[in-house]
């Protein structure tokens, strides 16, 4: 390790020290849409009819469970694969699709891989000059330098990947992908390799350091708390397919079916018919808008919209359990009528011991009405 003994504290705790801002150099970013995008390998439907427009200097997060076609997505964007069907344009231009495929080093797109796929046996400087070939060796190395010191590393240069930690590789890895300036920039889970203590603010400032450069930005996760976190808008994906897309508030508030709606919160789910526009539940009516008569129906009630309060007050139940969670209690309360406990998520001061009867007040704007045929 080129660290002496002598090392920061910070840098001994292996917390990110980010860089000179300002270095990240500019791109100019450039609008990505996808239309009609199949991809198929043998008999699976990875991607069936995607479309989708970024807007210049968007940041878009794709947010879908594991193998719902979001690398497959990237991967047909950076060129380094050809879609079954379908058009993908770069400001307008078909870059696949009528016949068209241009390579990946003709579209000024940038990839950042989950395991950062960088060089063991170059140095770090190499590293981050890798993608920069286009340019002369002196100008290259002026642009790896400005990027690396971007991300804080510029002191590393000489270095090779194996006597960094993991959150100082992802920052090599988000230099390299922000040195030659993409006008489009996709990267493939940048954050799962971090530990959690890292991962808050390493995510931070790379969101920083993307929107100075102004790079049209995809960031493929499965994680939908780190999707609202960073995303001007998320896509979510199902089985190849857009479920729903636009700002993180709107997915969390308005979800287009039980799928989108179980993505975002861990719903206390209670089962009951459609009757006149309405569902009957042990735990209240409700209205059900658009779903038919006698249609399955699923009320979805966040846990912070169950209330809990002194007995004899609106539905009788009794407290199962308490676990302290730091900024809430995670209380589970029975009620009558139901075949599972409900989840409360509570900061109120009325604290109930286990085996306490309690009151259980449900917050009606805290609920969402599906149909059950939804997967
Ligand atoms: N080269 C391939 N050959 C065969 N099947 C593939 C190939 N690449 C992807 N698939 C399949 O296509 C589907 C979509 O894969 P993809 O990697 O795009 O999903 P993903 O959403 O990125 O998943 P993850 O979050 O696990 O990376 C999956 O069913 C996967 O098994």
């Amino acid at each position: 390790m080129s660290r002496g003994p002598a090392a920061p504290f910070r840098d001994r705790l292996r917390l990110p020290r980010f860089g000179q801002r300002g270095t990240a150099g500019a791109s100019i970013p450039a609008e990505l849409a996808f239309e009609g995008v199949v991809q198929t390998y043998g008999p699976v439907r990875a991607l069936d009819g995607v479309t989708l427009a970024i807007a210049p200097g968007e940041l878009v997060c794709l947010l879908g469970h594991s193998g719902c076609g979001k690398t497959t997505l990237l991967r047909i964007a950076a060129g380094v694969e050809q879609p079954a069907a379908g058009q993908v344009r770069l400001d307008g231009r078909v870059v696949s699709g009528e016949g068209i495929f241009l390579p990946p080093e003709r579209r000024g797109v940038g990839l950042m891989f989950q395991d950062y796929a960088l060089f063991p046996h170059l140095t770090i400087l190499e590293n981050v000059t890798f993608g920069l070939r286009s340019l002369a060796a002196g100008d290259a190395e002026i642009a790896a330098r400005r990027a690396l010191s971007r991300v804080g590393l510029e002191r590393y240069a000489a270095d090779y990947p194996h006597m960094l930690s993991g959150g100082e590789q992802q920052r090599v890895a988000l230099a390299r992908s922000i040195a030659p300036r993409p006008g489009v920039l996709l990267m493939d889970e940048p954050f799962s390799n971090l530990d959690r203590r890292l991962r808050d603010a390493v995510r931070d400032e790379t969101v920083a350091i993307l929107r100075e450069t102004g790079a049209t930005t995809i960031v493929v996760t499965h994680d939908p708390e780190e999707a609202m976190r960073i995303a001007d808008r998320i896509v979510l994906m199902r089985a190849g397919q857009v479920v729903q897309e636009g700002p993180a508030e709107d997915l969390y508030r308005r979800p287009v079916d039980l799928f989108a709606a179980r993505f975002f919160c861990d719903f206390n789910e209670v089962e009951g018919v459609c009757r006149n526009g309405r569902v009957s539940t042990p735990i209240g009516i409700f209205p059900a808008p658009g779903l038919e008569e006698g249609a399955a129906a699923v009320v979805c009630l966040r846990p912070q919209g169950v209330r809990l309060r002194a007995p004899g007050f609106c539905l009788p139940g009794r407290v199962v359990s308490r676990r302290f969670l730091g900024e809430v209690d995670l209380v589970h309360v029975a009620v009558q009528g139901l075949d599972r406990p409900l989840q409360a998520r509570t900061r109120e001061s009325f604290r109930p011991d286990e085996g306490a009867d309690v009151g259980v007040d449900v917050d009606s704007n805290e609920v969402l009405v599906f149909a059950a045929s939804a997967p």
